[in-house]
């Protein structure tokens, strides 16, 4: 695989000529600062000091002089006891706000080519929705799956020229609370011809698909033909598609060949060797019965999570989160 390809997938490298066929989505780009918060693990889970009042326009800049929470006393003696101040964001959290509130008060946050799903868990919701900057950032920095963005995009890579891309991005995307898991599908293009189609979430028998079948398959190869074929560069690669209930197609997404990106009902063999002639049928699959249903192919929720018990290391870093909110609650009650 070349890096190029890994680029190409990219939302901030995508999106723009596939906005008309895609979800609503603004994207920012970040700072190294942010990056490198991202990346941080030694000392204490901090979430970024919120500079803005959360439900009015920014109209006070926080000093950190002026509140009591904030003041590090000097000279105790005892420096190492002292927490590191809170990291701040403000001029990233200020375009963040103002995206937010301009796509509706609720997004769907993802880096260049992922989403925090695996983080999802440490929500209040249970989702990646998310209304706030510090929302934002807590399902950021808790998750691992954006350590593959953050160090190990290209990987695979046979002309590999660096362990990270130039620069990094935050999109967010409107956040859609009814999507239907079983109108989801990804799509395997080789040699720019689609050869196969499968259901995205393949954990689940959903009996409509059987009766769908044959008009999805339609509904998705002609949006191949008219939107995608002549827009994505690369030879090789896939993506995905929602089918909204009045049969229109919103792509969701792109991802390379091969490596890390999963087959789903196929296998990447299977996938190689279909060299669809124009005019062959496309294979698509679904989940046909009840007892074909695959076991999860991601782990939602961190094993560590199932032992919080003193000592397991999330007993602490619960504590901390939680002590964090708490305080920033207080900070922006007294500033309001
Ligand atoms: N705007 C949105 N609102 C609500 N849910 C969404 C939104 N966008 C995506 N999702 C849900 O989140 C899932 C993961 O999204 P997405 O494919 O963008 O993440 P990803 O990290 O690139 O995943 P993968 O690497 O598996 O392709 C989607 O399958 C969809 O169910």
């Amino acid at each position: 695989m070349k890096e190029e390809e890994v680029n190409r997938c990219q939302i901030q490298e995508w999106y723009p000529k596939f906005k008309s066929v895609s979800i609503r989505t603004q994207i920012h780009e970040l700072p190294e600062s942010f990056i490198q918060y991202l990346l941080d693990d030694s000392g204490p889970f901090l979430l970024p000091v919120s500079i803005y009042n959360d439900d009015a326009l920014p109209n006070r800049i926080h000093n950190p002089e002026e509140e009591e929470d904030y003041q590090v006393s000097e000279g105790s003696g005892d420096e190492s006891e002292q927490p590191s101040p809170p990291p701040s964001f403000p001029e990233l959290e200020l375009k963040i706000k103002e995206s937010i509130e301009s796509l509706g008060g609720a997004i769907f946050p993802k880096l260049n080519w992922s989403a925090p799903k695996d983080s999802a868990w440490i929500s209040t919701t249970g989702s990646l929705r998310c209304t706030t900057f510090s929302e934002i950032a807590l399902l950021l920095r808790s998750s691992e799956s954006l350590i593959h963005d953050l160090c190990h995009a290209y990987d695979s890579c046979g002309d590999k020229s660096s362990s990270r891309p130039q620069n990094f991005f935050l999109a967010l995307r409107k956040w859609y609370p009814s999507l239907r898991p079983e109108m989801e599908f990804r799509c395997f293009v080789r040699g720019q011809n689609l050869v196969g189609i499968s259901q995205r979430e393949v954990t689940t028998f959903y009996p409509i698909l059987l009766e769908k079948k044959i008009e999805l398959k339609r509904l998705i190869q002609q949006f191949y033909e008219d939107f995608e074929r002549l827009k994505f560069e690369s030879e090789n690669y896939t993506f995905d598609v929602y089918v909204t209930k009045d049969e229109r197609i919103k792509v969701l997404d792109f991802n390379p060949w091969g490596a890390f990106t999963l087959p789903l009902l196929f296998d990447w063999e299977e996938l190689e060797m279909n060299t669809r002639e124009e005019g062959n049928n496309v294979d698509f699959r679904i989940v046909e019965t009840q007892c074909a249903v695959r076991p999860g192919l991601k782990t939602a929720v961190p094993y560590d999570y199932l032992d919080t018990s003193t000592g397991s290391g999330w007993d602490q870093f619960l504590r901390n989160a939680d002590e964090e909110l708490q305080r920033q609650t207080r900070s922006s009650e007294a500033g309001a």
